[in-house]
This record gives C-alpha cells, sequence and structure tokens, in this order.
C-alpha cells in the first residue's frame, strides 16, 4: 500500500481539500458536494481531529472509502502512538512537525512503516527550510509539508505562494511535496510549474458558496485541462 501510494503521488497532482471544521456535520456536507471529483486528498483538519478524533476519521472515510485520507495530526510528541491513531481510523496519511525532536520523527516513521501508512513532516515555523528538510529525508519522512498556518497568514499577509525559491530548492533533493496555506485557484496557477505532487486547500473550498466548483477548477488545472 505505501509503495503503491508513493508511486501515485509521484507520477500525479492532487488536490488535497482540508475539512477544518469543529463540527463534523459541516464537514461530512463539503464531502457530499466534491465526493465524485478525481485526484483529491480528504484531510481531516486538526480541528476536526481535535473534536472527534478516530471516530471522525472513520465517519469521513466511511463516505469516501477510495479516497486518500490525511489526518493532519500535526504531531508533536510520541509519534508512534499518534501514527497508530490516524492508522485506526483509517488515514492513509499523517502529519508530525518537521520543528520537533528527530526522536519524534523516528517513532513516527518507524510506527508508519509497521502500520503501512505514509509520514508527512510539516515545516511550519521551521526556519532554515532546506537544512531541516535534508535532514527529514535522512529520518525517512515520505513528504515534506510547506506550510504557512492561518494565524501567520492573518498577521502577515503572505501564503505559501511566497515560498516559491525555497520549495524549488527543496525539491532538489527529491522529496515529494505538499504546499498549504492560504491557496486558492490563482496562487495554484502561479505554482503550477513546480514539482509539487499534493496542492492543500482548505479555505478557498471550505468557506466558498460553491465548494464543488471550485474544487473542480482546481482540479482541471491539475490535470493541465
Ligand atoms: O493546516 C492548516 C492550518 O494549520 C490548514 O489546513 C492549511 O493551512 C490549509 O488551509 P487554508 O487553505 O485555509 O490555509
Amino acid at each position: 500500500m505505501r509503495e503503491v501510494l508513493l508511486e501515485k503521488l509521484r507520477t500525479e497532482k492532487f488536490l488535497q481539500i482540508a475539512l477544518d471544521f469543529i463540527d463534523i456535520n459541516d464537514a461530512i456536507k463539503v464531502v457530499n458536494e466534491v465526493k465524485d471529483l478525481e485526484n483529491e486528498i480528504i484531510e481531516i483538519g486538526t480541528p476536526l481531529l481535535k473534536s472527534f478524533g478516530i471516530e471522525g476519521i472513520r465517519k469521513i472515510k466511511s463516505i469516501v472509502p477510495d479516497k486518500i485520507i490525511v489526518a493532519d495530526t500535526k504531531t508533536a510528541d510520541a509519534g508512534d502512538v499518534e501514527v497508530e491513531i490516524a492508522k485506526l481510523g483509517g488515514a492513509n496519511i499523517m502529519t508530525v512537525l518537521g520543528i520537533m525532536d528527530d526522536s519524534t520523527i523516528h517513532s513516527a516513521v518507524k510506527k508508519a512503516r509497521e502500520l503501512d501508512i505514509l509520514v508527512q513532516a510539516d515545516l511550519i515555523n521551521v526556519k532554515n527550510v532546506y537544512e531541516r528538510a535534508k535532514e527529514l529525508k535522512q529520518l525517512g519522512v515520505d513528504i515534506i509539508g510547506f506550510h504557512v498556518g492561518l494565524d501567520v497568514q492573518k498577521s502577515r499577509g503572505i501564503s505559501v505562494a511566497d515560498l516559491k525559491s525555497e520549495i524549488r530548492k527543496v525539491s532538489e533533493l527529491g522529496l515529494l511535496i505538499s504546499i498549504a496555506g492560504g491557496l486558492n485557484k490563482d496562487r495554484i496557477l502561479e505554482l503550477i510549474d513546480l514539482p509539487v505532487s499534493i496542492y492543500v486547500v482548505g479555505g478557498a473550498i471550505t468557506r466558498s458558496k460553491e465548494p464543488k466548483n471550485v474544487s473542480k477548477e482546481i482540479v482541471n488545472i491539475l490535470k493541465g485541462r
């Protein structure tokens, strides 16, 4: 399963829809609208995970059993335990904070290989992204996630689209790359030539009046249509 998923991510570009809701009914509404689209990954966002835990992952997965599911655990400690939580819910990918101690990354990576899921290291708040990405590669993470968090987006008025040169440089390390933080259709168009596998979109889809149409337009861009 790990190898099949890694190969898929290497060969196609995916839209990851981040369900950053507190109420699971809001998340279910969006999933029902977008479930027929191709090339999507469904993310159980951190707020949803904190509100509904393993049951929340299971509930969303039961609606879209064939889609790739990310549990955005943003793990800061006990990597192995949080991999187990993601797996129990049926997630295919979990996230660990790249800024945390190597022992946490190692623990997540080891358990993820045993349980056949992928680990994404989130570079949120990492200062020297290239150096840390090199270390994270050595530690065996499967995906590197560039991420400008919601608070930084608001307070500094930036998005992950402002990290274009860093993303290009890290991509030379040969890791799979995910990017998140303030993405919308126009910003994805700006970044489409980058060797990025996963474009994460939260608010631009979930706060839109037409989540399906917005998602469809983005999938079309990613598929070069
Ligand atoms: O992980 C997150 C916040 O920590 C969000 O899921 C991520 O930033 C994507 O959401 P948006 O597109 O609204 O920025």
